[in-house]
């Protein structure tokens, strides 16, 4: 490591992805973080932790902590403390860091944590194809007013949908979508964590906006993965009518 990276501390934000259960919140952290997607469902218990490196424009280096909370936590004991407490671990986990590097050896070493700006987004992750994980986004949303009520800085909100590849089955309005943003000065993203559509641009467009960095169109353009689409197969009868079906279904898998 350099003298002037030793001297300027890396950036770090957090993000904590939240949502019910099989919305894709794992599937969004591991296409972000690891490039990869599984297509078999594997239930997060408790919470997953990712880390990733992005440079934003102006070489800003930056590191998300992914906080990949399961969805059967909500109304449990600890997910006031993933939302909010979670900064706390990792105040703890950055002076395990500097312990090792300095050949310390303390237990525990008391930490001022108002410190470290609260550099927090939390991600409300919904399936467009499934009307009730949007319904609850509410409860979610809900639960991170409450544990930040006293805060003096606020979280950045975004709504993401996601599933996109399965646009065919969408059952969320748009429209809907677009309102939950209004109301709730949320950003709005529209994701495949399967095929990858859009999920780069998604955190890369949330880092800039927690750091004020300003992305121009080309840079936007630059993170949109080219995605290859996959054409939807529909059942054998009704031929006359399928053939129109599936043609309007090529154009509409292409994101
Ligand atoms: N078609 C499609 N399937 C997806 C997408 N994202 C996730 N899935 C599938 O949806 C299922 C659930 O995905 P997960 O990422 O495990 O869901 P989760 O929100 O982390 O679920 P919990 O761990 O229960 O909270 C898996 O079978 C994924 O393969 C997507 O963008 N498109």
């Amino acid at each position: 490591m350099s003298d002037s990276e030793e001297e300027c501390p890396e950036r770090q934000l957090k993000f904590v992805v939240l949502g019910d259960g099989t919305s894709g919140k794992t599937s969004l952290a591991t296409r972000f973080a690891q490039e990869a997607f599984g297509k078999q469902y594997k239930q997060t218990i408790g919470l997953d932790f990712f880390l990733k490196r992005i440079t934003l424009p102006g070489n800003v280096n930056v590191t998300l902590q992914v906080w990949d909370i399961g969805g059967q936590t909500i109304g449990g004991k600890m997910l006031d403390k993933y939302v909010y407490g979670a900064q706390i671990c990792f105040i703890k986990f950055q002076c395990c860091a500097l312990q090792q590097k300095l050949h310390l050896n303390y237990k525990n070493i008391a930490v001022e944590i108002n410190l470290i700006p609260r550099m927090l987004a939390v991600l409300l992750v919904y399936d467009i194809t499934n009307q009730q994980s949007f319904e609850n986004v509410e409860d979610w949303y809900n639960v991170v007013k409450k544990v930040n009520e006293e805060s003096e800085t606020q979280p950045h909100v975004a709504l993401v949908g996601n599933k996109i590849d399965l646009e065919h089955l969408r059952t969320v309005k748009v429209d809907k979508h677009l309102r939950f943003c209004q109301e709730n000065h949320s950003s709005s993203h529209f994701v495949s964590a399967k095929t990858g559509d859009s999920v780069f641009l998604c955190f890369q467009k949330i880092a800039a906006d927690l750091l004020d960095v300003k992305l121009n169109k080309a840079e936007i353009e630059l993170s949109q993965h080219v995605v290859r689409a996959e054409l939807v197969k529909y059942p054998e009868e009704d031929n006359q009518q399928q053939s129109t079906a599936s043609c309007q279904s090529k154009v509409c898998s292409v994101q």
